[in-house]
């Protein structure tokens, strides 16, 4: 049995884990962690893996702090910068097993979502213009969404190897209509009572486009892809920092 201990098991998603963790055949809960609680009572000793789904102020600190106790981790909470995933790296290699040391954050792990991402970054290259829509819950303390964030940068890469111009875009005045820019690519955020998760990458050519869509109707669409993290990292996943679901998938 894989041990796991959950932190942010109050929230919306830890809860969803918890019940996950105790249905699987193959893993039990071993801390059910949530906010005033203390961390240091997870150890090598009773817990196998931790998954993290607390809120993009304080991730950082949770990972870096049971890095420094030496277990596993599933990281699903958004947020990450490059200068954070820098720290998570610098923390592993001075922390107490550098050369066993398994972090895994996904900004997304439903199928969907990871899939979408996998095939704009593949789309990216045919396409003259690109932007991102993705569309949440009105509780979500974030935007845009990590996932957003994440293809935006995976359809940006991809225009640069290719050695694409700038998406064109006439626009003189902008009062924040045209999104938020990341790496070149405009990104647009919507809250809206009753959606769950969703995401539309828009491609346009002259006389034609692409969208790919990805939505996620119900908070369980997540779980098979953070079982099958928790697995990994159990098992045969590489040590150090692995980000993104896609790397444990045959794509
Ligand atoms: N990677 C993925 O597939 C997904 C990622 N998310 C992300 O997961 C994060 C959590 O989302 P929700 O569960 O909807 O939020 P939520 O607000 O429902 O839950 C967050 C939980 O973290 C707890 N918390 C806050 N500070 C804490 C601390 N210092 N230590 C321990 N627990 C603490 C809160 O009390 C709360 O119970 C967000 O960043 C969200 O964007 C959400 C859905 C899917
Ligand atoms: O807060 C959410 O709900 C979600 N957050 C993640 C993100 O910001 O990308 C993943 C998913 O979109 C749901």
């Amino acid at each position: 049995m894989i041990k796991v201990s959950v932190v942010g098991a109050k929230g919306r998603m830890g809860s969803h884990v918890v019940e996950a963790v105790n249905n699987a055949q193959d893993t039990e809960l071993a801390l059910a962690l949530d906010a005033g609680d203390d961390l240091t009572q997870i150890t090598p000793e009773n817990t196998d893996v931790v998954v993290e789904f607390t809120v993009p102020s304080v991730s950082l600190n949770n990972v870096l702090a049971l890095i420094g106790q030496g277990v596993d981790v599933v990281v699903g909470t958004t947020g990450w910068t490059d200068e954070k995933l820098a720290q998570v790296k610098e923390a592993i290699a001075q922390g107490p097993k550098p050369s066993t040391q398994k972090v895994f954050i996904a900004p997304n792990f439903a199928i969907s979502a990871v899939l979408a991402d996998y095939f704009a970054t593949k789309a990216a290259k045919y396409f003259e213009s690109a932007e991102v829509i993705e569309l949440h819950h009105p509780t979500k303390v974030d935007a845009p969404s990590g996932t957003a964030i994440h293809t935006a940068r995976g359809i940006a890469e991809a225009r640069k190897a290719a050695g694409m111009a700038p998406v064109p875009d006439a626009t003189e005045t902008d009062g924040g209509s045209r999104g938020q820019v990341i790496d070149g690519i405009h990104v647009h955020a919507v809250r809206l009572r009753g959606l769950n998760a969703h995401e539309e990458v828009l491609f346009g050519n002259a006389g034609e486009q692409l969208t790919i869509r990805a939505d996620s109707f119900d908070r369980t669409s997540f779980m098979p892809g953070v079982l099958l993290a928790v697995r990994k990292l159990a098992g045969d996943a590489p040590t150090g920092l692995t980000v993104g679901l896609d790397q444990f998938l045959d794509l």
